[in-house]
């Protein structure tokens, strides 16, 4: 499996099935995307959030069987379908119909020995920009939500890197800064103890040491 970051805004994600895990994938979705949630039965917390969220997360109390489900996919043309219901005759269905219409399909209830154009859900932790998504391949979620845990911690601070090093290779470039410099001075600024500890005190103590050893580079 190879890990893609997908742009879902614009988009529509079907859910099928409002339980525990079905609230848990609309609501990650909801974040970017457009979620339709189809269920005879909802969990709380998700009909809260949803009243709360508004447009966004769209509840219809229904309970397609198998043979149904590609008729939901025609009317809500989702690009991805979570098969998140408790019965696994509908998840099925629901994994079928998606990869029939060419539409992404993400099966909760199963691990492992996957069809093309299934997709896992990684845990997943951010920092601004900066966002690390953790798969054990199915094997284990329990892992990947501890690795999580763990790897929020390390990258503390790297969105404010990522800005302060995005504009600096910009600023580098617009001044005419040759390209193989230029690398090299961005490089070295990711990777530098005084900038990580520079972006902790504030962006123009962080942006000072950065330009130190960008001019290290640039003066040599
Ligand atoms: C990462 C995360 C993302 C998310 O869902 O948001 C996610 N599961 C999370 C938590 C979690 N899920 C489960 C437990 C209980 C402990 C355990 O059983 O291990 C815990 C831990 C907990 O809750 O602490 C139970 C479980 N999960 C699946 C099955 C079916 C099966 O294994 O057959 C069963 C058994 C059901 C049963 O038997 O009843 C299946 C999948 N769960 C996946 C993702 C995909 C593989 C990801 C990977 O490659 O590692 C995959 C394959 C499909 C998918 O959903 O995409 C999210 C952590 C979010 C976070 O906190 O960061
Ligand atoms: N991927 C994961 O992280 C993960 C974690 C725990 C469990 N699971 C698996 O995911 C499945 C769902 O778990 P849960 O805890 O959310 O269960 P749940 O019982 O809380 O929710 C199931 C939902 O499906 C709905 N449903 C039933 N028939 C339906 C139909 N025909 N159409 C639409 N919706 C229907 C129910 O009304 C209910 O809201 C289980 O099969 C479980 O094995 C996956």
């Amino acid at each position: 499996m190879i890990p893609l970051y997908h742009d879902l805004s614009e988009e529509t994600v079907l859910v099928v099935g409002g339980g525990a895990v079905g609230r848990r994938k609309a609501l990650g979705f909801a974040e970017e995307a457009r979620v339709v949630v189809v269920s005879p039965a909802f969990d709380d917390r998700l009909i809260e959030v949803a009243a709360e969220i508004g447009s966004s997360i769209e509840l219809i109390r229904a309970a397609p069987q198998a043979e149904s489900i590609p008729e939901w996919i025609d009317r809500v043309a989702p690009t991805l379908v979570v098969a998140s219901t408790d019965d696994p005759a509908v998840n099925a269905a629901a994994e079928a119909a998606a990869l029939d219409s060419g539409v992404l399909v993400n099966r909760t209830d199963v691990s492992g020995g996957r069809d093309p154009g299934s997709v896992v859900v990684p845990a997943t932790v951010a920092d601004g920009p900066v966002r690390v998504a953790i798969s054990t391949g199915g094997r284990s979620p329990a892992l990947s939500r501890a690795l999580r845990e763990r790897i929020g911690s390390e990258i503390e601070g790297a969105g404010a890197m990522a800005e302060l090093s995005g504009e600096l290779r910009e600023a580098l470039s617009k001044a005419g800064v040759d390209p193989e410099t230029r690398r090299e001075a961005i490089r070295r600024v990711v990777r530098s103890e005084g900038v990580w500890k520079g972006l902790q005190k504030g962006r123009s103590k962080a942006r000072i040491e950065a330009n130190n050893v960008i001019e290290e580079v640039v003066d040599r």
